[in-house]
């Protein structure tokens, strides 16, 4: 399947991209010209230190009808579910899960749809995750958000979006990933039309016009990259190519508008009169993008036994020790299980790393039941976890003669250096399923000092 990039997308990761909607807004050989072409702003927009390496520095200029500075003063804006406050209730060494949040009855964008489960560190310490579920059955209307406090990646779920930004729109479904940087505005849209357009959702919300739910990372660390390859090549995992980052399309719009910022855990509103999503042009590599996660090219056994699950990282936001990730973004796709000689579902264990992980469709190959599409999971520092008993007695019995094909899923984790902290709704939440402990309950004692395997 070749990319189509004539669909309003360019091809490739961090490139020094260049993108006009009208032709000849781009200055040509220098970025601040005295008069930019149709009467255009220039504005810069800067994602790392002006000094950071030339090989991880990112930046981009926009050229746009109203610079960014256009606005009313902000004032504080209540949010009673999404924020950073991952101090308000003592992190557990339980194994947690929960149910899918429900999806809205009642109208509901993006921004309001927003819950924060967990996290650890914050936009002051310039490190760490906020981890966050939505659900929205309406576009956001007359309002645009950015996030001052790290970049989003959104993971879909359920439903399609349509992610107005200011350097184009990124078209999103299930098993795609988005990724706005910092300081990016943009507006959610439901392509599939509003569900409170036709009356109220019906009270699951699903099968309604225009429901969606997914999760978002909130990087508040250095900005995901792709993983060094290492001993795998010059190929394979996520390759650069298949990440898209839109071309330039812009609105020229004025009305009563709101623009919301995330500032240091908390959410700011502002009367904005015009739609700030009006660059014409702009170029450089500081630009949102998206990638297909079924384009992912798994690399596992052919041998014995497994790979750690950094083998199916896709991006990660690296930390200021070597090796050692602020959070890596793997994923658990469709694939072939070959090896011999083994117990192929994931191992019993425990990480010194803490794991969030999440279902996007499908079943997880080391839990029969319980962990479903929309649900999440915590495994925390040194919190043993793995296969649950049903799939530890299936996988030992099994015949290890054919290969398993797994298909029709897709899982991910955000796995973090510091300690996933849930908060007091998602501790408090009716989703979170008391009785996750008994999934490993029934694993059987069969010891037997005489008996060789
Ligand atoms: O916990 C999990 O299910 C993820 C996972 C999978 C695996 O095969 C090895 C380690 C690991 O954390
Ligand atoms: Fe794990």
């Amino acid at each position: 399947m070749a990319i189509d990039v004539s669909k309003g997308y360019q091809s490739g990761f961090g490139n020094e991209f260049a993108s006009e909607a009208i032709a000849g807004t781009l200055p040509v050989g220098q970025n601040s010209p005295q008069r930019v072409a149709h009467g255009l702003y220039a504005e810069q927009l800067s994602g790392t230190a002006f000094t950071a390496p030339r090989h991880s520095n990112r930046r981009s200029w926009l050229y746009r009808i109203r610079p960014a500075a256009v606005h009313e003063p902000f004032q504080p804006l209540a949010h009673a579910t999404f924020h950073n406050r991952f101090d308000e209730a003592p992190a557990t060494p339980n194994q947690l899960r929960w149910d899918p949040l429900p999806l809205p009855t009642q109208p509901t964008d993006f921004i309001d749809g927003l819950v924060t489960l967990a996290g650890n560190g914050g936009p002051a310490e310039q490190g760490g995750i906020g981890i966050h579920v939505y659900t929205a059955n309406r576009s956001m209307q007359g309002r645009f958000f950015y996030d001052a406090d790290g970049e989003l990646l959104i993971v879909p779920q359920q439903g399609r979006l349509r992610l107005a930004t200011e350097l184009g729109v990124i078209e999103l479904e299930p098993q795609e990933i988005a990724v706005i940087p910092r300081g990016v505005r943009f507006r959610v849209d439901l392509p599939d039309g509003d569900a409170d357009a036709h009356g109220s959702a019906s009270a699951t919300g699903a099968g309604s016009a225009g429901v969606a739910r997914g999760y978002v990372c909130e990087n508040f660390g250095a900005l995901l990259r792709l993983p060094d390859l290492g001993p795998i090549g010059s190929n394979c995992l996520a390759n650069a190519r298949d990440f898209l980052t839109p071309e330039a399309a812009y609105e020229d719009i004025e009305g009563a508008f709101e623009l919301v910022a995330k500032f240091q855990g908390g959410l700011w509103s502002a009367k904005i009169g015009h739609s700030p999503l009006d660059v014409v042009g702009w170029h450089g590599n500081y630009a949102p993008y998206k990638y297909d996660l079924r384009r992912f090219n798994t690399i596992g056994s052919i041998s014995v036994d497994h790979p750690d699950p950094s083998i199916f990282t896709v991006l990660t936001s690296p930390s200021d020790t070597v090796g050692t990730a602020n959070i890596d973004f793997a994923i658990f796709p469709p694939r072939w299980l070959v090896a011999q000689h083994t117990f192929r579902p994931p191992w019993f264990h425990r990480n010194v790393a803490s794991e969030f992980m999440g279902l996007i469709t499908g079943v997880y190959d080391a839990k029969a039941e319980g962990f479903v599409p929309g649900g999440a999971s915590l495994h925390n520092c040194m919190s043993g976890h793995g296969p649950d008993a049903a799939t530890f007695e299936k996988a030992s019995n099994a015949d290890l003669s054919r290969p398993d094909v797994i298909g029709g899923t897709m899982a991910f984790m955000f796995e973090t250096r510091k300690v996933i902290r849930p908060t007091q709704q998602a501790l408090d939440a009716p989703q979170l399923q008391k009785n996750y402990h008994e999934c490993w309950q029934g694993i059987a004692k069969h010891f037997d000092a005489g008996c060789k395997a």
